[in-house]
């Protein structure tokens, strides 16, 4: 088990996180529930602000499909980060925010012409165009609205980033951007140029998710220096800008080892540097879209024990409240994570139990096989590294509301996502009059 952030254990041999009791959040806020840590949070977006911009002049945009909500937004605003969006309700949670639109961008392989409409009245800093489809509707759109809009290309670098299955982007047959490969990037190119309400500003890639192999990005970035650099000899047209995604892998479990926030830096822009000079052309600013390595480690999620069943000589089962309702990554990805008893951290004996969700899935399992202290109904349960992916893949499957968030720091907690109750569930459903009409049986 990993204390990552201000977590620790407190005199009570309790966890306490941003200066909070874990078991008190628990019994004051119900569970599950998701807890942020602030000043991690905080720290995360700056040891990226740090190594990027301060060091190189990039910009870091946060990935808020990681977690996004109205203070989460906010703190990124303070911050100084830039963000990506992927849809009109992270736009729309930006512009609730105050978010400064100049330093949105937004992306998406499937926007759909109200989204793009969306962002062209909010004026976003940058459209990331996906696809041929898109860039003929995105120029009818600004024709149609009279304005010019900045646009980057997503290229497909065909880079093979080693994670699972479901979450790299970047080879060839994916569904996202233009294949530099095959010459459909290139054709992108020259369209972009030719339609009059498109201002081309450079190319984006985004090689895939929770990425140790810093290789793998300087392979992904000589690629598209390559490009730029043979878009230049074709067209005469210089990206000013490189967008080299996000992705940077975190420590959910023992066998994760991330490289620091500035080795990656370091080696990305040296990899940018070596080949504009290669090529004798200026750098282009270089962008990075960072989503787990800020959110991820900064969360917990407690849980409260229910049941629990002991198949002798098989396995323990430990049901907690929640499961993949709230945390799908599991049964999505395999992933694995590390918990404690919140309430009773360390302890003289372990036994090893597993930990299952509450949903009617036999697939919904948080964590096979875990050592913990003797462990009873009513005990706390805290999963760690949750704050990427898990609030926002959340879904309401058996109808079971979504948890509540809190942001911790310095012994405060403050609640920054309400708890859904079975009003909100209920909230979209609508009986036709004819049904009403009819008699239930008896
Ligand atoms: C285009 C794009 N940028 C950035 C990210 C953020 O990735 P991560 O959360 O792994 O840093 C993603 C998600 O994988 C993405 O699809
Ligand atoms: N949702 C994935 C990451 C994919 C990121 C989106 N491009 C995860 O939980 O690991």
């Amino acid at each position: 088990m990993k204390l990552q952030g201000t977590m620790r254990i407190n005199q009570n041999n309790h966890l306490e996180i941003g200066g909070c009791d874990a078991a008190e959040l628990a019994s004051k806020f119900g569970t599950p529930l998701y807890v942020i840590d602030e000043t991690f949070f905080r720290q995360n977006c700056r040891a990226y602000y740090r190594a990027f911009t301060e060091e190189y002049g990039a910009e870091v945009i946060y990935a808020c499909k990681t977690l996004i909500n109205l203070a989460i937004c906010t703190i990124i605003a303070q911050e100084g980060l830039s963000l990506d969006v992927v849809s009109g309700g992270e736009l729309s949670t930006a512009v609730k925010a105050g978010f400064p639109m100049q330093r949105v961008y937004f992306h998406g392989n499937n926007k759909s012409p109200a989204e793009l409409r969306l962002a062209l009245e909010h004026k976003v800093g940058r459209i990331i165009v996906d696809n041929l489809h898109e860039l003929a509707q995105l120029n009818t759109l600004a024709k149609e609205m009279q304005v010019k809009v900045a646009i980057m290309l997503r290229l497909s670098p065909g880079v093979e980033a080693h994670t699972h299955e479901y979450i790299k982007t970047g080879q060839i047959d994916s569904k996202f951007g233009f294949t530099i490969e095959n010459g459909m990037a290139l054709t992108g190119v020259k369209k972009s140029l030719q339609l009059e309400n498109i201002e081309l500003k450079g190319f984006h890639c985004h090689i895939g998710s929770q990425i140790f192999e810093l290789n793998s990005y300087v392979y992904a970035a000589e690629v598209m220096m390559n490009f730029i650099y043979e878009v230049y000899r074709q067209t005469g047209f210089l990206a000013d800008e490189l967008n080299l995604g996000g992705g940077f892998g975190i420590y959910y479990y023992p066998g994760d080892q991330p490289r620091t926030v500035k080795e990656y830096a370091n080696l990305l822009l040296a990899a940018v540097k070596t080949k504009a000079a290669e090529y004798h052309l200026p750098e282009p600013k270089v962008m990075v879209e960072p989503g787990r390595s800020i959110a991820g480690p900064a969360g917990i999620t407690l849980y409260t024990v229910g049941s629990i069943k002991d198949i002798p000589g098989v396995r323990k089962y430990v049901a907690v409240d929640g499961g993949m309702g709230d945390n799908p990554r599991p049964a999505l990805y395999q992933a694995k994570y590390e918990a404690c008893v919140a309430n009773r951290v360390l302890a003289e004996s372990t036994e090893k139990v597993s930990i299952a969700g509450k949903c009617c899935e036999s697939g919904d399992m948080l964590i096979w096989d875990i050592e913990l202290p003797e462990i009873k109904t009513g005990d706390i349960l805290a999963v760690f590294s949750t704050g990427a992916y898990n609030y926002s893949m959340s879904m309401n499957y058996n109808r079971l509301p979504r948890p509540a968030m809190v942001l911790v720091q310095e012994g405060q907690a403050d609640l920054i996502v309400r708890r859904e109750d079975y009003d909100d569930l209920m909230r979209n459903d609508l009986i036709p009059e004819r049904l009403l009409n009819l008699k239930m049986a008896k």
